[in-house]
């Protein structure tokens, strides 16, 4: 289909095409997302029921002269277009499993084989709350949980458990994928290996993930959720890779991550407002004051603990407590059940839909950067370039160890043992002295030329990265390019899956040109 045009067809193209949307409504959700950065329209929205509509969809592209872009959208929470599929087709996955009539949920768990089959398509607070019901659970979370499984598992999905398990990528036994030909494959680190390890962190390139089997373990019932307060960053630093060093051992957090924040002003930002009371941020305000630091560092930790070792875990959280160089005085308790732990962030969706400032420009900038080099970067960026920046949004800073990444997959990360996931989460909320998305991008783009391994700087990665030329993505692949650009080859030679990640040239457009007016159109 080149602009509206019908150049072939068949009978079950026909019955593919029905399930194209290309009203106002379809195409103007799927051209924008979480970012709200950049807008794309495409020329349709495609709502397959089962996941052989996929693959009849690609197939119906790769027939067309000039074949046109496909883009699986999860929940459009990218920041910067990545599923976007501009004059081509936008996937709509939340549409499989859903019959008109009824909808089937496509999440089933295996009690004795301890994992779930769950459809790409599938929110993990869904997946959360099925495999809970048989006292399981997934072992590593994103923050926020209303993100589709297919989604994550296109970049890496990293969350404070990863530190122990890896991101979610490294959690998965095996995918059913449509691939960049219209093929249906399953595979895992056995079968189909190459598809398997090149989809994992693929970016979407080289297919549509429709069932990942995630691996599972026993679920914990409440959660020991913690916050030390830091007004220097080389023991926050210190206390993190201790932190991250200890889960062998059993006497460490199961969860770990870091916040920065910036500014004697301590906002109530994203996820601060849900966890520190007014007294809290009070006194933690003073303590900047006090201490002249330019940023205030949280570790937030969690002890998982179920009914057999409530007895204990106070005295387990205090030993640990004892080892760590935080400010005293300045540590925060709660009390939370797993899921209120883990869906944290919902709430803070709900409290910023409420406030009007969650559909605002997210510039997000996240970053990979080497352990040798975080304190450098710490006085280049948060001392520096940031030193006076909007505070509206969060600052993330947390370890993770790499041995927990598997390096046949195409994620990219720094080459040293332990480097650290650093997100400046920051929304351009209109009206505030945060509204001014360029004056953002301008400080994201200093960051990002601090960075450049090229230009001799830190040498970061970018997690769900952002290239705006070819170069660009090269230096981002590093040595895996050319391991990449052949498997885009093999499962995706003619580009069109995932065209807003840019990273591939799509096919050119069409020509020559449409028929003119009373031509016939031709059947195949
Ligand atoms: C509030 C918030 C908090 C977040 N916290 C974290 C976090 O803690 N850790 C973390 O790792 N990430 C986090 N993210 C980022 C998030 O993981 C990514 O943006 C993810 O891509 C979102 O999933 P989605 O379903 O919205 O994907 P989309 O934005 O819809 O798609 C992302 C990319 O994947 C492709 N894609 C989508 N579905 C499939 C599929 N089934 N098969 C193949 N390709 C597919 C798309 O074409 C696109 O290129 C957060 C995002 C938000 C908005």
């Amino acid at each position: 289909v080149h602009g509206g045009v019908l150049t072939s067809y068949d009978v079950s193209s026909l019955d593919i095409m029905s399930k194209i949307h290309t009203d106002h409504d379809a195409t103007t959700k799927a051209s924008s997302d979480f970012g709200h950065i950049v807008h794309a329209t495409p020329n349709g929205v495609f709502r397959p029921t089962f996941p052989a509509d996929i693959a009849a969809l690609i197939r119906l592209s790769l027939s067309q002269p000039t074949p046109f872009t496909v883009a699986p959208r999860g929940k459009g929470h990218s920041s910067r277009g990545q599923a976007f599929a501009p004059g081509g087709i936008v996937v709509d996955m939340s549409a499989l499993g859903d019959h008109g009539h009824h909808t089937s949920h496509r999440i089933d768990v295996s009690v004795d084989r301890m994992y779930v089959d769950a459809g790409g398509e599938q929110l993990w607070i869904d997946v959360l709350h099925t495999a809970l019901k048989h006292g399981l659970t997934p072992r590593v979370w994103t923050d926020y949980l209303r993100i589709t499984v297919g989604g994550t598992l296109s970049n890496a999905g990293i969350g404070g458990q990863a530190f122990r398990h890896g991101p979610q990528i490294s959690n998965v036994h095996e995918l059913d994928v449509v691939t960049g030909m219209g093929e249906m494959i399953t595979c895992s680190p056995e079968v189909n290996s190459a598809l398997f390890f090149a989809v994992l962190g693929g970016l979407g390139q080289f297919g549509v993930i429709t069932r990942a089997r995630i691996r599972l373990e026993p679920a914990p019932k409440r959660v020991k959720w913690v916050r030390i307060a830091y007004s220097d960053v080389h023991p926050f630093t210190t206390d993190q890779e201790l932190l991250i060093s200890k889960w062998a051992s059993g006497s460490g957090f199961d969860y770990v991550e870091g916040q920065v924040q910036l500014n004697r002003t301590l906002t109530q930002g994203r996820r601060s407002s849900s966890f520190f009371s007014a007294t809290d941020l009070a006194r933690l305000t003073g303590l900047a004051i006090d201490t002249g630091s330019v940023a205030i560092y949280y570790i937030e930790g969690a002890m998982y603990y179920d009914d057999n070792t409530a007895a204990s875990v106070d005295q387990k959280l205090d030993a640990l407590l004892e080892e760590l160089s935080f400010v005293r005085g300045f540590v925060f308790v709660r009390d939370a059940s797993y899921v209120e732990f883990l869906d944290r962030v919902g709430r803070e969706e709900q409290n910023l839909r409420s406030a009007g400032a969650w559909d605002v420009p997210h510039p997000w900038l996240n970053l990979f950067v080497p352990r040798s080099r975080i304190l450098h970067f710490d006085a280049a960026v948060f001392k520096g370039i940031l030193r006076n920046a909007n505070p509206v949004g969060l600052i993330l800073m947390y370890p993770m160890n790499k041995d927990m990444w598997d390096d046949r997959m195409t994620a990219m990360t720094p080459d040293e043992d332990v480097f650290y996931a650093v997100g400046l989460l920051r929304s351009a909320v209109a009206g505030g002295s945060g509204g001014d998305v360029e004056q953002l991008e301008r400080e994201n783009a200093a960051v990002l030329e601090l960075c450049d391994l090229a230009g001799g700087g830190i040498g970061c990665r970018q997690y769900l990265p952002h290239h705006a030329s070819r170069d660009g993505w090269r230096r981002h692949f590093g040595a895996k390019w050319g391991r990449v650009a052949d498997l885009k080859a093999r499962y995706d030679p003619r580009a069109i899956l995932s065209p807003g990640q840019g990273i591939f040239p799509p096919p050119p457009p069409p020509s020559p040109p449409p028929p003119a007016a009373g031509e016939p159109i031709t059947a195949s």
